[in-house]
């Protein structure tokens, strides 16, 4: 409720034309991050929506510095742009990428889960339920065109994609790695892996936490594709005309047969899965975990 309340006044204030620096014609061409001009880019604070209706598709880059963690105002944000382009017919497909140097997404905010109320850590949790089904159910083709690490809830939105493109940097590593920060893994992050890479390897790498460089991430099947730094984003729309040249009802149909019974079980257990995770998120200890990693991501700095 809380969450539908917050995205319809996000929706008002936030989806606006995007338009750079002071007296901007909203909904003309504007300049965008990186260079180079932009027709019709439109999106919010975090989240900038470059679309080129022509061919079928918009980039969505998450910018939320410094790291793209996904905070409630985030993942609002990229719920209702995604929300926008799957309403309008021109689009038929997604690049999801970073527009912050180096990071992909650190994943859920840690801010969001430490310290707050158990009425906030349900709104949050509704939140992230809510991403993962819309990027996973969702009718558009959405590829990952991964340009920086992406640990745990970052790793699951690309998980999320039809189609993962990852950049050939040693430093870009991609996992599901809860278990070093002492927490577990929902059961529909863990199936969303497994769908993915196997049962096998999702299993070790759960347990042990493991965030794969480039090279590992390939071979287990976590990326389809690792390119030089330079070349993720045209892979990725290189990538996306074999993925547009289908039939788009057969595509769909064939997505939802797939991904269907996956989302289900959450559909099924939304509820019961929010309550789990505030009264595992309010141990205690597992408060006590949250804060003593912060605290060692501050002291790395330092
Ligand atoms: C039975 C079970 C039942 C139920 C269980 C239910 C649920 C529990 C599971 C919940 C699932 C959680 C999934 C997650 O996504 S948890 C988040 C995991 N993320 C990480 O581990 C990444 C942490 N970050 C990093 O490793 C590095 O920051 C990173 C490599 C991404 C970037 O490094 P860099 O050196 O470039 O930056 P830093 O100096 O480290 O960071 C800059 C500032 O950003 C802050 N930060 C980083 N990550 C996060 C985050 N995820 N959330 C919030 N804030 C983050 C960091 O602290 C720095 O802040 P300042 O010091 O500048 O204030």
């Amino acid at each position: 409720m809380a969450l539908a309340v917050g995205m319809r006044v996000l929706t008002r204030s936030l989806l606006r034309p995007w338009v750079r620096g002071p007296g901007a014609t909203p909904g003309r061409t504007g300049p965008v991050a990186g260079g180079g001009d932009c027709v019709r880019c439109f999106g919010s604070p975090r989240v900038l929506v470059e679309p080129d209706p022509a061919a079928g598709f918009a980039v969505m880059k998450m910018r939320n510095p410094p790291v793209n963690s996904l905070s409630l105002e985030f993942l609002t944000e990229m719920l209702i742009s995604l929300e926008k382009l799957e309403s309008d017919k021109a689009f038929h497909a997604i690049i999801i990428t970073s527009d912050c140097p180096g990071i992909f997404s650190a994943g859920l905010d840690l801010k969001e889960m430490c310290g707050r109320d158990p009425t906030h850590y349900a709104e949050y949790w509704k939140a992230v339920q809510e991403l993962w089904l819309r990027f996973y159910l969702s009718h558009l083709v959405v590829i990952s065109a991964i340009n920086g690490v992406s640990p745990a809830g970052g790793c699951l939105l690309a998980l999320s994609s039809d189609y993962r493109v990852l950049a050939d940097n040693p430093k870009y590593a991609i996992g599901l790695n809860e278990t070093l920060l002492g927490i577990v893994a929902p059961f529909w992050f863990k199936d969303t892996l497994v769908n993915t890479v196997g049962h096998r390897v999702a299993e070790r790498a759960l347990q042990l936490g493991l965030l794969f460089p480039p090279a590992e991430a390939l071979r287990v099947g976590m990326v389809d594709q690792v390119v030089p730094e330079d070349q993720v984003q045209s892979a990725a729309r290189s990538v996306l005309a074999q993925w547009l040249a289908i039939p788009g009802h057969a595509r769909q149909l064939t997505k939802t047969l797939m991904r269907k019974p996956t989302a289900d079980r959450l559909l099924k257990e939304r509820d019961a899965d929010i309550q789990n995770f505030v009264r595992f998120i309010s141990r205690d200890a597992i408060q006590k975990a949250l804060r003593t990693y912060l605290e060692k991501l501050k002291q790395k700095k330092s």
